[in-house]
């Protein structure tokens, strides 16, 4: 793992920006987006850029069983309000979050992900270690999947609505074997609250009780670090 550290958050954003001028520059087509407050900076950045996406298909890790696309707290309302709605991308696939049939909406997504692998993954990590929604304990063999949120994910997602009853008790995700099918991952953490899990998915042992830890076997993957989320690793 090819660890970068920075001041904060801005300047995370500026450094991944860089990755994605040069993955652009070697012809990637596909792009894995996440969701979550740590992209943000680098969403800007990207807004910012003169970088053209308008020949980049783009897919997301996840999303909320049971919201519509233009529920405020949806995944596809924080890409089109962050994201899309400022920079034009050929294709942008994302789980449905309201399909009737949720077993072919899992399949087509797979489906998908075959047809155009992704060239370079971004990620966020959870406060328990999980990546994109994949809980600890979940599979490192799974891909498209339904999950149930712990109770720690629902209460730190709980900050983005009203209150805790109406954060969704299920969502897509992407698998941890689909994560790793990508050829290059970024991955951001900043803060304190991000420390313990930072340093288990670095430095602990691999195990499915810190989903994240299974990118020590990833051949491309660069963490943008702060800091305070930096602050366990051991030097
Ligand atoms: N499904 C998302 C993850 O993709 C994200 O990485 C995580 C951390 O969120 P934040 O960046 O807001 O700390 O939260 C959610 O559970």
């Amino acid at each position: 793992m090819k660890i970068i550290i920075v001041k904060n958050k801005i300047e995370g954003g500026k450094k991944a920006l860089e990755i994605y001028r040069a993955t652009l520059k070697s012809n990637a087509r596909v792009l894995g987006f996440a969701t979550g407050s740590t992209p943000l900076t680098t969403y800007q950045e990207l807004i910012k850029s003169d970088l053209d996406f308008s020949q980049i298909i783009s897919f997301n890790l996840d999303e909320y069983v049971g919201l519509q696309a233009d529920d405020p707290q949806s995944y596809h309302h924080y890409m089109e309000e962050n994201l899309f709605k400022f920079k034009k991308f050929k294709t942008s696939f994302l789980l449905n979050g309201v399909a009737v049939d949720e077993k072919a909406e899992i399949r087509h997504y797979d489906q998908l992900l075959e047809k155009y692998p992704i060239d370079l993954q971004l990620l966020g990590i959870g406060r328990n270690g999980h990546i994109g929604f994949n809980e600890p304990g979940s599979s490192f063999n799974e891909r498209t999947h339904k999950v149930g949120l712990t109770e720690s994910t629902i209460k730190a997602n709980s900050r983005f609505f009203a209150d805790e009853v109406q954060v969704p008790r299920y969502a897509y995700s992407m698998g941890i074997k689909s994560i790793l099918a990508a050829k290059q991952i970024l991955l951001e953490a900043y803060g304190s609250s991000k420390a313990s899990a930072v340093l288990r998915m670095v430095q602990g042992p691999m195990t499915t009780a810190c989903p994240a830890s299974i990118l020590q076997t990833h051949p491309n993957v660069t963490l943008i670090l702060d800091e305070a989320a930096a602050s366990q690793l051991s030097k």
